[in-house]
């Protein structure tokens, strides 16, 4: 094993954990290996909400150019962060085994929620938005960027009562706060809490040596969750939740897309026998597609462009 295997990543301290997480399973296996942090353009520009920056793939782009220009042989995602679509020439070669999937609620005492008192939550992201006023219709939801460690501190110097974040993530650079509530209602973003290695096509060296990671019960729940979001958005960002849980050889799916305002929710739920799992996030979002989901969709790529 004479070739050292490079391992891009970001430089926030969840990349790094997650990168480092790569690193050590290789190590043990018996390679050789160096972590490579770079900055992502979704890490630089912090002023503007991500669905303003119109592009996908914001924080996986610099890494797919490092990787395509050989200066790195892996890099290591938080796979929902990653597009459906891989660039050409670069290929998924492992799921790590995921952690938990769900969203939790950091505030600063939650007696908010139970007298149903108006509220300011905090996130960035249009499927927690749309969730939360779906169930809060009277609270204010703001933008919220930055990576974990900013979004906690801006948290903190500002007034309003929480923020959204993964379970995951925090739990991984130990900052999830004892009194943390769980949104267990709340559908997690497709892949949320799983970790996801690509390499380049050719590079066979490589792929062998990550395919020892890979986890095959994530890897098909994160496919199922994939397809389900690659069926549905059509390029565009918009509020869509998919989970798949595997229990009994049976895969139990549960899909979901709001409206932005969170007013409209079309959902569906499957359970369907392991073998028989395939093609069933493509079949989900047809469905969803059919049930109204396809005017909701365009309405959707409507406002988006609006905003841009
Ligand atoms: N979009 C940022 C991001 N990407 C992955 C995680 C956490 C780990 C995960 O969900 O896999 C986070 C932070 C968050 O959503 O709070």
């Amino acid at each position: 094993m004479s070739k050292i295997i490079r391992i891009g990543t970001r430089d926030s301290e969840l990349a790094l954990w997650q990168a480092t997480t790569v690193q050590n399973k290789l190590e043990t296996l018996g390679y050789d290996t160096i972590l490579v942090p770079t900055k992502s353009m979704g890490d630089q520009v912090l002023d503007k909400p991500l669905y303003e920056l119109g592009v996908t793939g914001i924080f996986t782009k610099t890494l797919d150019v490092a990787l395509l220009k050989g200066d790195i042989d892996v890099a290591v995602h938080s796979m929902k962060d990653v597009p459906t679509q891989l660039p050409k020439g670069i290929v998924q070669v492992a799921v790590l085994e995921r952690a938990v999937t769900h969203d939790i609620l950091v505030h600063k005492g939650s007696g908010f929620l139970e007298q149903d008192q108006p509220a300011t939550i905090a996130t960035g992201s249009l499927r927690r938005k749309a969730q939360w006023l779906n169930k809060y219709p009277d609270h204010k939801v703001v933008d919220l960027r930055g990576n974990v460690n900013t979004r906690l501190l801006k948290l903190i110097e500002n007034n309003w009562q929480g923020a959204i974040f993964a379970q995951a993530g925090l739990e991984r650079i130990k900052l999830l706060p004892k009194d943390a509530i769980q949104l267990d209602w709340m559908v997690p973003a497709p892949a949320q809490g799983a970790m996801l290695v690509v390499a380049k096509q050719e590079d066979d060296f490589t792929q062998q040596a990550l395919a020892h990671l890979n986890h095959s019960e994530t890897e098909v729940a994160t496919t199922i969750e994939r397809e389900f979001l690659r069926t549905l958005e059509g390029g565009c960002t918009a509020p869509i939740g998919a989970l798949a849980q595997i229990k009994d050889k049976k895969v139990h799916f549960k899909g979901v897309v709001f409206s932005l305002d969170g007013k409209q929710k079309i959902e569906i739920k499957k359970e369907v026998k392991l073998s028989e799992a395939k093609n069933l996030g493509k079949a989900c979002a047809e469905e969803v597609l059919k049930n109204g989901g396809d005017k909701l969709m365009q309405e959707i790529r409507n406002e988006n462009s609006a905003v841009h």
